[in-house]
């Protein structure tokens, strides 16, 4: 199971985060979101990122050049785009070397029909709960609307997440499911994260082998 981990923006954490090894690291760079990096990363911090983790930048309803800029600046490999980003605008970023993850906001059910025209275009998807903001809402949604998941493309599970549901997400079994997005249940303060929740969850979801 992979784990990525949202919303970094101290630079304590960050550190922290980092040396557990998870899988994927994310920033915000959506100006409306508490979780927003602004000034309070330098670039130099996230391009120093051991290259085993992937560095993904999350948007919403961003300009492909304003994302493209903000990778290079910062080092990214991935961008998230949480907003009504095109399956066009995701061609144009994937054709410019960026793993695209893009996210869907799910309520009562899943569209997978409105999902086929970005499967050429993602390298995952990301599904999320619908709430007021276009992420971060701390609420999770029926996963059992993803056992009919039949696309090729893996995908992450987001909304809500805590250490509460760390025996759950070890046991679940869903087709498609590559990993978990970690993000305001592991934290101390909006941006910050609690490195002692990031590491109990992973103490569960990647079990020490035995000799
Ligand atoms: O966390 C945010 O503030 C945020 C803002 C704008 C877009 C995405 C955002 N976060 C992403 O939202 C999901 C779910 O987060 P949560 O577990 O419900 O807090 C996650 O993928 C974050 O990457």
């Amino acid at each position: 199971m992979l784990v990525k981990v949202c919303g970094m923006r101290d630079a304590g954490a960050l550190a922290g985060v980092a040396a557990l090894a998870p899988d994927f690291l994310g920033f915000i760079f959506a100006a409306a979101s508490p979780r927003f990096v602004g000034e309070a990363l330098a670039p130099e911090l996230v391009q120093k990122l051991p290259p085993t983790i992937g560095k993904v930048g999350v948007f919403v309803n961003e300009t492909t050049g304003n994302m493209l800029t903000t990778a290079q600046r910062f080092g990214l490999g991935a961008v998230q785009l949480h907003g009504q980003e095109t399956p066009a605008q995701c061609e144009e970023l994937s054709a410019a070397g960026l793993l695209v993850m893009k996210a869907f906001a799910v309520g009562n059910a899943v569209d997978f029909v409105a999902l086929q025209p970005y499967v050429p275009h993602c390298g995952f998807f990301l599904f999320d709960t619908k709430g007021l903001a276009p992420g971060g809402n701390g609420a999770i949604f029926d996963w059992n609307l993803l056992k009919r998941y039949h696309l090729p493309v893996p995908y992450f599970l987001a909304g809500g997440l805590g250490p509460e549901h760390a025996a759950e997400l070890a046991a679940l079994r869903l087709p498609g499911l590559a990993g978990v997005d970690l993000n305001s249940g592991f934290e101390t303060a909006p941006g910050v994260k609690d490195v002692g929740k990031v590491r109990q969850l992973l103490a569960v979801l990647r079990p020490p082998v035995n000799p």
